[in-house]
């Protein structure tokens, strides 16, 4: 399609589909990226240039990237205009493409815009939000055993009362739907009815199908022994217990899982290795003490949204922090490729911050595109740069004898260690 401001580069092609749904990379493949609000100028650059440089390495040339900037937050609001935040052709750019990556993005608490992050996920239907959870040696890490943390969150990424269906207090629409509550469904339980604020909480059995199954799926797929879904299912239990039971349901009916000694927890054989996989489930709050005591028996998590996003920032505490923790908004058609962490307001533009998530998101974005050897160099560079002991202020504050570095200067770094 024509863009209105987007600059598609003059070299390169579109990564696209096989009829086998697998995907079709071309060794020039069109990538658009979102630079991001706040720290976004920091963390942005050094993921170019250590994608870059894996991708050269790797491949000698043979292959590279196209970057193409598309525009989200503030920065939309100067190349458009003052109130267009996430344009359209934003959106359809990451659909044409099929692969992009984006910087944190900006979401006042309150009132104001709601989050672009959230929308773009929603408006793209990218219902998984798949983070791994990897201790990488060496890094500074509140609990003892950090080398027992590797986990991957499936988290739900389109229902749950974060899709945002929320009423103001004492708007005429919240009073409506406090009134349609007590008067025609009989709810006696809002406590304080004038004044009060309403969001809904939409879970499904469609949403949470997909989700489990993709979960189950990749648990397979990297023969992971168990998978645990993550719910609050003893207080809500029509949204949180019914993504339980419909997570139990897609075990049994799609992967043919059994009760293990009577249930509730089930257990397959791995297709492919033959190995057992646990299916179980952990109530959220009891989750947040069990990843920090016992975190070895935790290996693939599905779980809501909200609980998600607490458990990726948790998790990510566990191995240094959400300056290295990365991620992936993924659909069957479209992958957006994100950090965990924020905008952090107070770093923006410092040359600071730790660039560790994003890069690792790049490095993720590498694996899902089937550039292996590029991801791979990534890791090694990223490793390298830990081990020598030279480090964002994040992990430095953290660590004995290293040398502190800039955001820019850690992706040098990186690049340095991949030789
Ligand atoms: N996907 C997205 O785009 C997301 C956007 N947001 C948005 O970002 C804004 C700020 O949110 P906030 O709650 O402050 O959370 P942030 O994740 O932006 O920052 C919280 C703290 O995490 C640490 N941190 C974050 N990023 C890095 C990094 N790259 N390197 C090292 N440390 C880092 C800093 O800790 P310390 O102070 O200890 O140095 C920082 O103060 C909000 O508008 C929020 O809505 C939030 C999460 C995700
Ligand atoms: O969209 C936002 O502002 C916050 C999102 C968030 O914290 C997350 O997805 O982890
Ligand atoms: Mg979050």
């Amino acid at each position: 399609m024509g863009y209105q401001k987007i600059q598609v580069p003059s070299e390169g092609s579109k990564i696209s589909f096989n009829a086998d749904g697998s995907l079709n990379v071309p060794n020039n493949p069109i990538i658009p990226y979102i630079e991001g609000d706040g720290i976004g100028v920091d963390v942005t650059p050094p993921m170019i240039e250590v994608i870059d440089a894996a991708v050269a390495k790797a491949y000698g040339g043979e292959k590279k990237i196209s970057w193409m900037e598309v525009y989200a937050g503030e920065k939309a609001t100067t190349v458009y205009d003052a109130d267009t935040w996430l344009p359209e052709e934003t959106l359809e750019a990451f659909k044409e493409f099929c692969v992009g990556i984006k910087g944190p993005l900006t979401t006042p608490v309150g009132g104001g815009i709601r989050s672009l992050n959230v929308a773009i996920r929603q408006e793209l239907d990218l219902y998984v939000c798949q983070r791994p959870v990897q201790w990488f040696t060496g890094v500074p890490s509140p609990v003892l055993k950090p080398h027992e943390v590797d986990m991957v969150i499936f988290r739900e990424n389109s229902e749950d009362i974060y899709a945002g269906v929320e009423w103001k207090a004492g708007t005429p629409e919240a009073d409506k739907i406090i009134k349609f509550l007590r008067e025609e469904m009989g709810v006696t339980k809002i406590r304080f009815p004038e004044n009060c604020g309403i969001g809904v909480k939409p879970v499904s059995e469609e949403g949470t199908k997909r989700l489990v199954r993709k979960a189950l799926q990749y648990t397979v797929d990297n023969d992971r022994d168990s998978l645990t879904l993550v719910h609050k299912g003893n207080i809500m239990k029509f949204t949180e217990g019914a993504f339980k039971d419909w997570g139990y349901e897609v075990a049994k009916e799609e992967f043919g899982a059994e009760l293990l000694d009577g249930g509730p927890w089930m257990q397959f054989k791995n297709p492919r290795t033959g190995k057992q996989i646990i299916v179980k489930d952990v109530i959220a709050d009891a989750m947040l003490q069990q990843i920090l005591l016992r975190p070895a028996e935790y290996s693939v998590i599905a779980t809501l949204n909200l609980n998600g996003d607490y458990l990726s920032d948790a998790l990510a505490a566990e191995v240094g922090g959400i300056g290295i923790a990365p991620g992936a908004n993924i659909s069957d058609e479209v992958a957006v490729f994100e950090a965990t962490h924020g905008t952090a307001p107070k770093y923006a533009g410092q040359d600071k911050v730790n660039p560790g998530s994003l890069i690792l998101s790049g490095e993720m974005m590498l694996r899902h595109m089937g550039w292996t050897e590029a991801a791979d160099l990534v890791l090694k560079g990223m490793s390298g740069a830990i081990d020598a002991k030279t480090v964002t202020y994040d992990f430095h504050r953290l660590m004995d004898g290293a040398t502190l570095v800039k955001a820019s200067e850690f992706g040098k770094a990186i690049i340095k260690a991949m030789a």
